[in-house]
């Protein structure tokens, strides 16, 4: 049995009109500084998965979007060192404002097909084959 303790994150794969995802740079300070992610972070107390996903969509790329517009497509269930991270990805096609990188070193919209190219952390990869079969 492992004690380690349980973190709940959202994420989102941003989704444009030529069926590219954004993915975004983690930036020098962080752990996995550098590797690159779907837009999205931790659950705070009291909060819904989708309004902490909004709030973090705004933070983290001064976008607007609402939870009519978040589908939810996988999650990820993976051991790290210190915990264990579940992660639900949603997508979403519809938002409001140009994605800006407010929090991140660089954006990046990628055909799923090759977000394999980008080093994403060891938890996203089954995210990528079900962007592939969706997208
Ligand atoms: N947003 C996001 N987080 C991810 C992804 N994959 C993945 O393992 N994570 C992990 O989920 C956590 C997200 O936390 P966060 O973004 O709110 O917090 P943070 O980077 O400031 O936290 P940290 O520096 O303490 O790890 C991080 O530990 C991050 O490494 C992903 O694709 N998107």
């Amino acid at each position: 049995m492992s004690a380690k303790p349980l973190l709940l994150v959202v994420a989102c794969a941003l989704v444009d009109t030529d069926r590219r995802v954004l993915i975004a740079q983690r930036p020098e300070g962080k752990s996995m500084a550098g590797l690159w992610e779907f837009p999205g972070g931790k659950v705070e107390p009291g909060e819904t998965p989708e309004a902490a996903l909004i709030r973090e969509l705004h933070e983290e790329l001064g976008i607007e979007t609402k939870e009519a517009c978040l589908a939810p497509l996988s999650f990820v269930s993976h051991a790290y060192e210190n915990i264990h991270l579940l992660m639900p990805l949603y997508v979403c096609r519809r938002w409001q404002g140009t994605p800006e990188a407010r929090e991140h070193i660089a954006l990046k919209w990628v055909r799923p097909q090759a977000l394999r190219d980008y080093p994403m952390p060891p938890a996203d990869e089954p995210l990528i084959a079900a962007l592939c079969d969706l997208l």
